[in-house]
């Protein structure tokens, strides 16, 4: 988990179990040793007690019935509840129904006494509907009751694998065990509420199925990405020269995301302004090179320079006609530019024209508030019930650019559908200037050469990072230097996984 890789949905897991079955791989396999990992792990953290199975009726609750014969294999005290009538069970779990030897009792609410541990196998990737009914009635009252655990199997019941919503209900977890890969919905929504722990087993799937997959989900970490690290032969204008469009009024923002652009390794930095404001820029830092701005026409003459190779517009720009010209010019040499704020809301009137206008690699920057700015149809009232992964993607398809929607789970769309979830962010980022320093931290990489997936894939991971690394009461102005050190303390440089 922690050095990034595939996030599988529900559909994508049902092929990497059909490839794997093709590959000789029973499908009677796969469920004892899925049943043995979840057994394995409830016995890796807890002692032996009273246990109670949930069994549903497709193979999450084949699943069920393996652990419950192995954990009173190994002496466990073990029941067993079913959900509906056992000749309705799918063909692999009424198989392993059969070489369960122990009582099996209709589920009812008096599943919820002599036990001291449950075991949520009802509904798992065959989730069709909201949980409701005796099933329904059984989770909710578990959840009242957090003094005694709930393995979930898989998923918790009721929380949808794709996407993290709960349908109906949901028990909340204190361990969920799920097969091979993680899925978008362990942790999105309110899935990392309602998993508590998520161990991904191996259940002998061969990982070349993904090879066949190509999932379209993955989880940030290094594995997806590299950093660029300064060579030997390199000088500042082999590191790439950023610019940072400022804004007249409001210099923080623009200050701080050069700061982060400058530590995360761009070799020259620009700060282009309103020749007033230039004095603050200049103060603030000695590195900086200013320019003064005064109409979108300046635009063109600084960028008749071909040596400044990454742009980042927005921060603190001001919202209005000024500053959609001012965009629009940047975007025309269709160099890599970092969209963020102010360059996002001053379209809001007419995003077309925005999207028309990305021609280079881009990548926009919206919070929830300036996503349903641009992208209006695609917004979402709540962000723990709504599919943002696939609205994300859609975003991303229509702008032709990499959308990074900010949130508690930061999510980064490619226009060719492919989505990362960031999901290292405390919530200690949740402070003025935070993003700004997101923002400044693309256009830096993006200047020594990152594509602007990875670029953003990797600013966002760093963003998490480094705040985790920050002091106490952590401010923006602390996070350029926590987030080069997070760079420099090791992102797993040389691991294996898909470069982005
Ligand atoms: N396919 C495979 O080869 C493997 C699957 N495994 C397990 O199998 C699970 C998926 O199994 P299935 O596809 O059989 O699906 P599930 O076991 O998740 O559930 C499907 C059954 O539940 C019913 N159902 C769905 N939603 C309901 C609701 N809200 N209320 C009442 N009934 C509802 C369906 O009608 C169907 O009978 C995985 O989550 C995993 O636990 C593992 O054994 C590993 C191997
Ligand atoms: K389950």
């Amino acid at each position: 988990m922690e050095q990034g890789g595939s996030l599988l949905t529900v559909g994508e897991m049902t092929r990497a179990d059909a490839l794997a079955v093709e590959a000789g791989v029973p499908s009677l396999r796969l469920m004892e040793a899925a049943g043995f990992a979840v057994a394995r792990a409830i016995r890796h953290r807890w002692s032996p007690r009273r246990v109670t199975v949930l069994c549903g009726p497709g193979n999450n609750g084949g699943d069920g019935f393996v652990i419950a014969r192995l954990l009173r294999a190994a002496g466990w005290p073990v029941t067993v509840r079913l959900l509906g009538a056992r000749e309705h069970l799918t063909e692999d779990a009424a198989v392993n129904a059969a070489r369960w030897h122990g009582p099996v009792a209709p589920l009812d609410l008096s599943a919820l006494h002599g036990a001291d541990l449950f075991v949520d196998a009802l509904f798992g990737a065959g989730l069709s509907r909201p949980v409701d009914g005796v099933a329904g009635s059984v989770l909710d009252a578990l959840s009242a009751h957090p003094e005694r655990p709930v393995v979930a199997v898989d998923v918790p019941s009721g929380l949808d694998g794709d996407t993290g919503r709960i349908r109906g209900t949901a028990a909340r977890a204190a361990l969920t065990v799920t097969f091979f890969r993680p899925k978008p919905g362990h942790v999105l929504g309110h899935g990392p509420r309602v998993c508590g722990d998520l161990v991904v087993t191996d259940i002998g799937i061969p990982p070349t199925v993904l090879d066949m997959i190509g999932p379209a989900a993955a989880l940030n970490g290094p594995a997806l990405w590299s950093l660029p690290r300064p060579g030997p032969g390199d000088h500042k204008y082999t590191r790439g020269h950023a610019v940072v469009f400022g804004g007249p009024v409001m210099t923080g923002a623009g200050r701080l995301a050069a700061r982060a652009a400058r530590r995360l390794g761009a070799g020259l930095l620009t700060v282009a302004a309103a020749p007033e404001a230039l004095p603050l820029y200049a103060q603030d830092a000695p590195g900086v090179l200013c320019r003064a701005l005064q109409t979108p026409e300046n635009v063109g003459a600084l960028l008749d320079d071909a040596r400044l190779n990454a742009l980042l517009i927005g921060p603190g720009a001001g919202r209005g006609p000024h500053t959609a010209a001012r965009v629009l010019s940047v975007l025309e040499r269709g160099r890599p530019t970092v969209l963020d704020a102010d360059a996002l809301t001053s379209f809001a009137d007419d995003p077309g024209a925005l999207y028309d206008a990305i021609t280079g690699p881009a990548v926009m920057t919206p919070h929830d508030g300036e996503f349903r700015a641009l992208f209006p149809d695609l917004a979402d009232e709540d962000t723990h019930t709504g599919d943002r992964l696939a609205r994300v993607r859609m975003a991303a398809r229509r702008a032709g650019a990499v959308v990074l929607l900010k949130g508690p789970r930061t999510l980064i769309a490619a226009p060719d559908g492919q989505v990362i979830v960031n999901a290292n962010a405390p919530a200690t980022l949740a402070t003025a200037g935070s993003g700004d320093v997101l923002a400044g931290a693309i256009l830096g990489l993006l200047a020594q050469g990152l594509p602007a997936r990875a670029a953003a894939a990797a600013a966002s991971w760093l963003h998490g990072a480094g705040a985790r690394l920050g002091p106490p009461g952590l401010l923006a102005e602390d996070l350029p230097e926590a987030m080069a050190r997070a760079a420099a303390e090791g992102t797993g440089e040389g691991a294996a996984g898909t470069a982005v």
